[in-house]
């Protein structure tokens, strides 16, 4: 990606959260952000499960290009030559994937499509070394048509960036999160791509401080002006008049068009219609879930007590302390003012819009 500075244009190499090594995921390990550049190879699903649970990979699509290179290294276990067994071992590795994560539907859909990619294989093809080259073609499909998913949600939100524009964002749904480009980040990349200034303000995001990470990071890396807050300051700085919109990315989004997104972004919503200040929520078609009614039925994941107690690599809490932890909330429909998907801008009412953008 490249932007231009004080006459000068830089080029830079965004960083890759997941890819595939021939006969490995490759996986950036993205807790280890921003001092350390790991990058990590997994052979088995045992370890990408462990990878996603643990959040080595995190964001909603992201989580799901891991999963379906993760069937693919299910797959290339079989040592047999029965298509129907084959089949039943990506269908199993498939099952044991959903387990790694609750709430991001994306994990669920890739899995889904995978899984139909498989069984329409094995009704055609006989050898073992072909099927396991179909299904890696799809899961590199699945991250390809990421990657060009953002950046059409990016040009999709652009029109509602202005010079000198100040942005506040929550969590990371950025390039790290996504194939590349991110959701609520796209836009951003473009309009710095395109020499608009905006400033943008990062929450950082208790108590996995994906935002302090990660946001701060990738956007600092593209030179986008970004300023990092801890989580309680966005009310502060929303008074202050420093703030246009917020954008934020999500989880799932409930066929009534409640948002499920990073803890804290309810209070993001409530303080930006409080200070009349738009609140867009940026994300494919793939985290959109019609068969999830409403907000109350996301799973919430709930998160271990140390990510609160002891997440700055020291205890920070009394020992027997009670510690509720949730991952996710739900910013309910009223409070969004537009959802942004890669077939354009989705506002209220949302169970009759959102249900347009599949017909
Ligand atoms: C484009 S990513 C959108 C969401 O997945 C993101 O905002 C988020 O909440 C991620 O949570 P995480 O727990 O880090 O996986």
């Amino acid at each position: 990606m490249s932007y231009t500075s004080a006459g000068q244009t830089h080029t830079y190499e965004p960083l890759s959260s997941v890819s595939w090594g021939g006969d490995h995921l490759i996986l950036l390990d993205q807790r280890l952000l921003p001092e350390d550049i790991v990058y990590l190879k997994l052979y088995t699903p045992e370890e990408v499960w462990e990878g996603i649970h643990s959040m080595k990979v995190r964001g909603a699509p992201a989580i799901g290009i891991a999963a379906a290179f993760g069937v693919v290294l299910g797959g290339l276990q079989y040592a047999g030559d029965q298509p129907g067994e084959w089949l039943q071992q990506v269908r199993t590795t498939c099952d044991y994937l959903a387990t790694s994560r609750p709430t991001a539907v994306n994990l669920f859909w890739a899995l889904d499509r995978i899984k139909l990619t498989a069984e329409k294989l094995a009704e055609t093809l006989s050898d073992r070394t072909a099927l396991n080259a179909a299904l890696l073609a799809e899961a590199e499909a699945i991250r390809a048509e990421d990657e060009d998913v953002c950046r059409r949600i990016g040009e999709n939100a652009l029109p509602l960036f202005k010079d000198g524009m100040g942005i506040l964002t929550h969590c990371n749904a950025g390039g790290l999160a996504t194939a590349k480009y991110g959701t609520a980040l796209a836009p951003m990349y473009l309009a710095h791509e395109q020499g608009m200034n905006i400033k943008v303000f990062a929450d950082e995001t208790r108590p996995v401080l994906q935002g302090a990470r990660l946001t701060a990071f990738e956007l600092q890396q593209a030179g986008i002006d970004v300023t990092l807050l801890a989580d309680n300051m966005a009310a502060m700085v929303m008074s202050k008049g420093w703030v246009q919109a917020v954008i934020v990315g999500t989880d799932r989004v409930a066929a009534n068009g409640d948002v499920a997104n990073k803890i804290g972004t309810y209070g993001l919503a409530v303080l930006a219609k409080a200070h009349g200040i738009p609140f867009y929520v940026a994300c494919p078609l793939s985290t959109i879930d019609l068969n999830t009614k409403t907000g109350a039925d996301i799973p919430i994941e709930e998160r271990p007590a140390e990510e609160i107690t002891e997440g700055f690599g020291k205890r920070t809490a009394p020992h027997g302390v009670k510690v509720y932890n949730p991952a996710f909330d739900v910013t309910p429909n009223e409070y969004v003012t537009a959802i942004i998907t890669e077939k354009g801008m989705v506002q209220a009412p949302y169970s009759e819009n959102l249900k347009k953008l599949f017909e």
